[in-house]
């Protein structure tokens, strides 16, 4: 334990972990501090209400376990006693997971501070490399993942635990660098009124970036959802998804290289979310590591640092596992993030 932090209070077995997504929910049970979680299947975020019903039928409904406690990884930031999903029409509110689910204790993250807690327990199997570099024991993480949204996270190790950097990232402003870029942007449709990296590299910046090359080639776009074209480009039967999904791997990896400029990534930067372990022929193919390491003067640094794809399904929930058995191990900050039974009875 830290002696710059109060201790943690530990949890109650067992414990729910779950992992919240803008398409994608998942959840595990956790029986007891040694135990390997139980996983059940993945399922869609929109197929259920809430996240009350969602528990009820997918795991409670398949167990006679009844969590004492839960910690769950919502995609999007966590202040209050509402969480607003930031890709997604729930709306998490820990009364009441407490009320319906019968835990007397909730703990709320996020979903990338999630997937950082997760990094230190990965194996080479879990891991795809792309390039060279290092990964250097107890140096700092980051994690960038599309999916839904864009996920960023770092993982700093200090005072001898691992201290997780929860952050809007994804969220950044994104322009063009290269000069066949420039055409592209112009014909981008803005988000929100800006064109942020999340715009361009989650699932539906896909769509975007294609209709923007489709415009500028003058071809009619003919694919209209991410796996339509991410298929179309990895069996080289549509030249202009082949060409954007090039052009993705190429921003990927600039944001990549961008994010482990900004916290010295000696330790690895870890692409996660669903969408990247499907396009990794196209991360092999050069782009995505010529442009992260494209960074002068720091070429020489970027070569040195590590990139990786996690291939390992739903890491966030062997994340959330560690933390749940020892939650002492970690840096992270419970202030306004941990809901008790008591105190929601007297709310
Ligand atoms: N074959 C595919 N190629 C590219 N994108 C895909 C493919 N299949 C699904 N997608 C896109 O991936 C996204 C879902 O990603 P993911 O599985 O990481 O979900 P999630 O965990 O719910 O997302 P998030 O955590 O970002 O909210 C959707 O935008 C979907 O359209």
């Amino acid at each position: 334990m830290s002696l710059l932090q109060a201790a943690i209070e530990p949890l109650a077995f067992p414990v729910l972990i779950g992992d919240i997504g803008g398409t994608n929910v998942r959840f595990a049970l956790l029986s007891d501090a040694n135990a390997e979680p139980r996983s059940f299947p993945p399922v869609e975020t929109r197929s259920y209400p809430d996240i009350e019903t969602a528990i009820e039928e997918n795991v409670l409904a398949h167990t006679s376990v009844m969590p004492r406690s839960a910690v769950i990884a919502v995609a999007g930031p966590v202040s209050g006693n509402e969480v607003d999903l930031t890709n997604a029409d729930w709306i998490v509110r820990p009364h009441d997971i407490v009320e319906r689910i019968g835990v007397a204790d909730v703990i709320l993250l996020n979903d990338f501070e999630a997937l950082a807690l997760a990094l230190p327990e990965l194996k080479d199997n879990d891991l795809h490399r792309i390039g060279g570099g290092a990964i250097e024991t107890f140096c700092t993480k980051v994690v960038v993942g599309p999916g839904t949204g864009l996920g960023v996270g770092g993982l700093a190790h200090a005072a001898r635990i691992w201290v997780p950097l929860p952050g809007e990232g994804g969220h950044v402003s994104f322009g063009p660098v290269e000069p066949d870029e420039f055409p592209v942007w112009r014909a981008i449709e803005p988000e929100h009124g800006r064109i942020s990296a999340e715009s361009l590299l989650a699932g539906r910046g896909i769509v975007r970036l294609y209709r923007a090359v489709a415009t500028v080639e003058g071809s009619m776009p003919q694919l209209h959802s991410p796996a339509m074209i991410t298929d179309a480009a990895l069996s080289g039967t549509d030249p202009c998804a082949e060409r954007t999904i090039e052009l993705y791997a190429r921003l990927l990896g600039r944001l990549a290289g961008d994010l482990a400029l900004v916290l010295m990534a000696r330790g690895g930067v870890y692409v996660g979310g669903g969408i990247a372990p499907r396009l990794i022929p196209f991360l092999e193919r050069g782009e995505f590591r010529r442009a992260f390491e494209a960074k002068a003067p720091h070429d020489e640094l970027m070569r040195g640092m590590s990139t990786v794809v996690i291939t390992r399904e739903s890491p966030a929930l062997l994340g959330l596992a560690a933390f749940a058995r020892t939650p002492n191990r970690f840096g992270v900050s419970l202030t306004g993030r941990r809901w008790k039974k008591a105190a929601v009875a007297a709310h």
